[in-house]
């Protein structure tokens, strides 16, 4: 036994902090059983509630009985003490006191404990700490009181362990006795149960063992019966000490969390109640002493003092400082009177008139009390993988407050986490849902390369230049070719043989072009094929003669282009029989001869133009060059010269088909195969109305041969002895390949009938007099069949075309222009079956150019991939384009309209990719058509555009020969 040092105190704080333990969060999975009721429960972040205060009012002893002292207070009830004031001098002070409890003097300690300290002491038992006071004078009842309260609460906290045995309980005792300001351990000694001794200067002190732990049952019975010896003693020999020291009686219960945190939890709940039994509170003031009993009284003076200092404080809120390390007895009760623990505070007062000063400051002090909150807190020791586990969360926690503050409780962070989970499953799914999109897309373009591979792998595909010399040529024709060489006759450039037969099953109408192409040849057979479709892309679209310097590739691309200009000025002679040129009254001109006015460039033509004009005949041929596919192409074969010259906007077509120039303006790309328009129709217009406008359907000018005509064809024989320009010598030099005329022609006599076509040329003679504008209307419609036909027929080549658009990557301006033109009327068709193959020959090319990359070596050539470079620069500008045509609203529309969630990314580009992607809903080609045509600026379409893509045998268009292609194009955005 001795006196407890400043380490001692410390430690005894250290302990009562690790009581407080590591808490928080876990207190809403706790239930606790004996004490949750009526008090609000705990409360894991500081369960606020105030001291629960009492005054128990004792009756007069017996000495106060014969000292005939009036007993001035009263409980009115059970909250309320009064004052009876009997003394006039008294009526300005307060007379009535209200409190959590008052106890009359009748009033059992049972009943005190039971309804004002019971519920403070249980709490030890769920995990939080209790703290029970005894306040008041002297001889008040503190001690009587306190001890009972001990008592009971010992009985009922066994009463609660021996009704748990599920249970693991252990139990350890601490005393301690604070006296003249030095701590001392009660406990420590080695005599169990405890021993009584006489202090010489205190009298009897109890000593008992430091530190008991419960083991069994039998032990706790043991320490039940130390209580009780407690009890006893403190009746007989502890009055006289206790009214001097502060004594503090701790029970400390640790036992296992599982019940409350779940059967894997190794973590335990630990908390302690505190039994405090005050010195007697008028030492606070009394200063009567002297000696040992001064220094005595100014030490329970101080810890008193600075008790209530610290009530005082915590009563009016806690701000500013706390002195709880004024004292010992402020130091060990801190978390009782203002942290984690719940307290009572029972004030006893005698109700002797004599005490009625200290009764009032009791009452005062316990009026401070009442205000007092604290923070009662579970108080649960953690295991170390428990501690991880919780410090693990805990960080999760304080993360999920950095990232959203205010959200500070468990609720509010487990919700936020769920939120956060659910947005990145909701992105996923949209990621997966885009995923699927580009894979349902890649799949559908393998499907369409791989249904390209398919028919194309037939027994007729070409594979390149080689290829096609290995063509069969029909006997006879090869000295036909040569003739044709030496001749200067211009034919036509060739048309491979697959290229023919598709040509032949275009449409139920193929066998009449066929026929009619037939009809149309004279002395050269061959020419006749190719007049349906070369004539109309020849006729409308741009033609120049590419530059030397502008055609490094000319040997490769003339090889499969039917681009062609035979330049007169190597042959002189136009031999009647190889003629290639001809028309009838309902041809505008099957074969287009170009009058070439003293320039460069190839002049679409009638033939009796053209000859009159005495330069040059050419013959467009749009079925069989790659750049066929776009309407920029053309074909152009100088009818005198064996030279064949590409015309420029082949090789431009095949060297820079760039996007569209109204948003790539400047920009040189790889073409996407229909968006050349910038390129191919610069000048091109002037050239086509050159040789179309002075026409003037046979008004003016005259055939210079008389063809044999009936009432459809006529036969053109052109005797070509033009002086040859400078600028044709150019030409001639620049792209002169002969084998394709010679394979064409070769091909040509393949698929005619050379007594067809004398049959055809005996019996139909005509004069180029005709009106050719009567003509050309006739042919645009005989050529495609039928009318009662059209409309299916019509509605079959369009969804061809658009198949052969998304397998070529097209652009998609190109389709949308070309599909708001065409609809369906009879007269277009032509306009249809020369889009069909050109497309159809594109596709070829570009699967030829993955076999064969010697085009795009020279980095001239259309390839698949280029195009599909380029398709996806145009959608990407589109995607632009749309926040520039399209206010907010109305894209928002759009997305709403196109399935585009408004919460996704890139909404613009998402559009953009889904534009012209589903070619078999008619729906979607319609919708997507008037979408690009608005992000291009086209609002209205002018039936001239149709030259774009092709013939225009309507005569009144050809007036606009002012009128740049550039510029109508222009003229639309
Ligand atoms: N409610 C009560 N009923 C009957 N007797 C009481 C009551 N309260 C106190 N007493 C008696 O009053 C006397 C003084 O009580 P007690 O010793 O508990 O006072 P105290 O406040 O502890 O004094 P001290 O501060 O000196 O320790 C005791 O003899 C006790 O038996």
């Amino acid at each position: 036994m001795g006196a407890v040092g400043e380490e001692e105190l410390t430690r005894w704080e250290r302990d009562q902090d690790e009581v407080s333990g590591i808490t928080g969060g876990w207190e809403d999975s706790i239930g606790c059983e004996s004490v949750s009721s009526g008090r609000g429960g705990v409360g894991g972040v500081g369960s606020k509630e105030r001291i629960e205060v009492s005054v128990r009012l004792r009756p007069l002893s017996a000495m106060e009985v014969a000292r005939n002292e009036p007993s001035d207070w009263e409980c009115i009830n059970d909250t309320t003490i009064i004052f009876r004031n009997s003394m006039p001098e008294r009526s300005m002070v307060p007379t009535a006191y209200t409190f959590d409890r008052v106890f009359r003097c009748d009033s059992t300690t049972k009943h005190v404990y039971e309804e004002g300290a019971r519920e403070v002491a249980l709490s030890v038992v769920s995990g939080i700490n209790g703290s029970i006071f005894a306040y008041g004078q002297t001889s008040s009842g503190k001690t009587y009181t306190m001890t009972g309260i001990t008592e009971y609460a010992m009985n009922d906290i066994y009463d609660y362990i021996r009704k748990h045995k599920e249970r693991a309980f252990v139990l350890k005792f601490a005393a301690m006795e604070i006296y003249n300001e030095a701590v001392r351990d009660l406990l420590r000694t080695e005599s169990i149960p405890l021993r009584v001794l006489d202090d010489p200067d205190r009298g009897t002190i109890i000593e008992k063992l430091t530190e008991v732990t419960l083991r069994d049952w039998n032990h706790m019975q043991e320490l039940l019966s130390i209580c009780e010896a407690q009890r006893q003693i403190g009746e007989t020999s502890l009055n006289e000490m206790s009214s001097r020291s502060h004594q503090i009686l701790r029970l400390t219960i640790e036992s296992s969390a599982r019940e409350f945190l779940g059967k894997d939890n190794s973590s335990t709940l630990s908390a302690s109640v505190n039994f405090v039994d005050l010195a007697g509170s008028e030492r606070a003031s009394q200063a009567l002493s002297a000696g040992a009993r001064l220094k005595e009284g100014c030490h329970i003076n101080r810890s008193l003092l600075t008790l209530g200092t610290v009530i005082r404080k915590l009563s009016k809120g806690r701000n500013g400082h706390i002195p709880y390390r004024d004292s010992k007895l402020t130091r060990i009760l801190q978390p009782a009177l203002g942290g984690n623990a719940r307290t009572a505070i029972i004030c006893t007062i005698c109700p002797a008139r004599s005490h009625i000063e200290q009764s009032r400051n009791t009452l005062l002090f316990a009026s401070c009390a009442k205000e007092v909150v604290t923070s009662a807190q579970v108080n649960i020791v953690m295991s170390d993988k428990a501690l991880v586990k919780h410090l693990q969360r805990e960080l999760a926690r304080l993360e999920c407050e950095l990232r959203c503050p205010g959200q500070i409780s468990s609720k509010s962070y487990v919700e936020a986490l769920l939120k956060e989970k659910d947005a990145q499953i909701q992105k996923m799914e949209k990621e997966i849902k885009e995923l699927i999109q580009q894979r349902d897309l890649a799949q559908s373009r393998i499907e369409d390369l791989l249904r390209a591979l398919g028919d194309d792998r037939g027994p007729g595909q070409w594979h390149g230049y080689d290829q096609l010399r290995t063509l069969r040529i029909p006997d006879g024709c090869e000295e036909e070719l040569s003739t044709c060489d030496s001749s200067g006759v211009v034919d036509f450039s060739f048309i491979k043989c697959s290229a023919l037969k598709d040509f032949a099953n275009l449409n139920e109408n193929s066998n009449e072009i066929l026929e009619n192409s037939n009809e149309y040849s004279t002395t050269s057979p061959q020419s006749s094929i190719s007049t349906r479709n070369s004539i109309g892309l020849a006729s409308k679209l741009g033609r120049q003669v590419i530059p030397e310097e502008n055609c490094p590739d000319t040997e490769d691309i003339c090889k499969e282009v039917c681009c062609i200009e035979i330049n007169d000025a190597t042959h002189q002679t136009v031999n009647s029989s190889n003629v290639l040129t001809e028309r009838n009254d309902n041809l505008e001109s099957p074969f287009l001869c170009d009058n070439n006015h003293g320039n460069q460039e190839s002049v679409a033509g009638p033939v009796g133009e053209m000859d009159q004009s005495g330069r040059r005949a050419v013959v467009h041929f749009g079925r069989e060059c790659p750049e066929i596919s776009s309407p920029w192409s053309s074909t152009q074969i100088n009818s005198r010269g064996l030279g064949l010259t590409r015309s420029r906007s082949c090789r431009a077509t095949l060297m820079d088909s760039s996007a569209f120039h109204w948003f790539q303006e400047g920009q040189q790309n790889v073409n996407t195969p229909p968006s050349s328009f910038r390129i191919e129709y610069t000048g091109r217009p002037e050239v086509f109305h050159k040789g179309i406008f002075p026409l003037n359907y046979g008004s003016e000018i005259k055939a210079p041969v008389e063809y044999k005509t009936s009432e459809r064809t006529s036969v053109n024989v052109l005797k070509a002895e033009y002086p040859k320009t400078e600028t044709e010598e150019d030409i001639t030099s620049s792209c002169t390949v002969t084998t394709e005329l010679e394979m064409a022609q070769a091909q040509f006599h393949n698929h005619l009938n050379d007594d067809q076509i004398a049959e055809q040329n005996a019996n139909e003679d005509i004069s180029i007099e005709k009106p050719i504008k009567d003509a050309c209307l006739d042919t645009a419609i005989n050529t495609t069949g039928p009318l009662s036909i059209w409309p299916e027929q019509f509605e079959k080549q369009q969804k061809e075309i658009i198949e052969l658009w998304h397998a070529c990557n097209v652009s998609l301006a190109h389709r949308t222009y070309f599909f708001l033109l065409f609809k369906g009327d009879p007269r277009d068709s032509v306009y249809m079956e020369v889009e069909l193959r050109r497309l159809s020959f594109l596709k070829r090319v570009f699967m030829q150019g993955n076999l064969h990359t010697t085009a795009a070596e020279h980095g001239c050539s259309i390839t698949l991939s280029s195009s599909i470079r380029a398709l996806r620069r145009e959608r990407g500008t589109l995607s632009r384009q749309m926040q520039k045509r399209f206010s907010t609203e109305e894209r928002e529309s759009l997305y709403h309209k196109w399935g585009i969630s408004l919460q996704s990314k890139r909404r613009k580009v998402q559009l953009a990719r889904l534009l012209w992607s589903d070619t078999r809903s008619m729906d979607h080609i319609r919708e997507s058509a008037l979408l690009v045509a608005k992000l291009v600026g086209l609002l209205e379409l002018d039936q001239a555009l149709k030259e774009m893509f092709g013939l225009s045998f309507t005569p009144q268009q050809l007036g606009r020969r002012s009128q740049s292609w550039r510029h109508g194009i222009s003229s639309l955005m």
